[in-house]
């Protein structure tokens, strides 16, 4: 089975263009639990665009699902996933202006930061996943840091799938074997949609999550919430 994490980022987006509480975070994460949802993802970033700090302290005790926080680790994140001890880290190196994540980790070049960071979460026992792209190497690399998990970051699956699916997922199935091989749990995310989400699934069969947040907040806007995420469970558990 391959769990549904749905990320609210958006959700806080629209929250912050007016300033008040509307939409409320913790009530849609709520009401994501409420409709399906495995899992609740929030990605905060330095200048708190998004999700806020506040909402993950906010987040946590009510959250009955899987709660994944990602970022990168400075040291301000990392105190607060230590503060906030959720089920799953995800550890993604974006730099602070970047409009969204737009790649993975080097897995070789910074060995030694990933082991040191994922050291301070496994204590806690927090599960730790990396975001890194389709590369056999990097995943080779994040075994070496201790990391539980790896997140494919599928930006390059979701641009090619619509001209050449098979050639846009080549990369992601040996991705996902060498992950396999090295020991390392599965998840994938960024971009995912319900044209290109079933497909991934079919040919990565040890997927345990995505995490998706843009368009499926999108979708919702049409569908509506609850439909939504049920479409979403239907192309995962098709
Ligand atoms: C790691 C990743 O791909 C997501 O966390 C993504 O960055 C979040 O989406 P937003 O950039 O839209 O907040
Ligand atoms: N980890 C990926 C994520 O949380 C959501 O990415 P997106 O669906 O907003 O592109």
């Amino acid at each position: 089975m391959t769990k549904l994490s749905v990320n609210i980022n958006k959700i806080a987006t629209l929250r912050n263009a007016r300033g008040g509480n509307r939409p409320n975070v913790v009530q849609a994460a709520l009401d994501c639990e409420r409709f399906g949802a495995q899992g609740i993802t929030v990605h905060p970033r330095p200048d708190e665009r998004h999700i806020r700090y506040q909402d993950v302290y906010d987040l946590k005790p009510v959250v009955t699902t899987e709660f994944n926080i990602e970022g990168n680790p400075t040291p301000d994140f990392i105190k607060l996933v230590l503060d906030v001890k959720p089920e799953q880290v995800t550890l993604v190196p974006d730099a602070p202006d970047a409009i969204t994540s737009n790649a993975g980790w080097d897995t070789l070049k910074h060995k030694d930061f990933l082991i040191d960071v994922i050291a301070q979460f496994k204590e806690q026992d927090i599960r730790t996943s990396i975001f890194v792209d389709p590369i056999e190497a990097q995943v080779e690399g994040a075994a070496l840091t201790g990391t539980d998990r790896i997140e494919l970051y599928t930006e390059a699956y979701a641009h090619h799938y619509l001209s050449d699916r098979e050639k846009a997922v080549a990369p992601y199935a040996r991705a996902a074997r060498v992950a396999q091989q090295v020991n390392l749990g599965l998840n994938a995310g960024h971009d995912l949609d319900l044209d290109n989400l079933k497909y991934l699934k079919e040919k990565l069969p040890n997927l345990a999550e995505v995490s998706i947040g843009h368009a499926l907040i999108c979708d919702a806007l049409y569908l509506g919430l609850e439909n939504t995420i049920q479409l979403y469970l239907r192309q995962l558990n098709a």
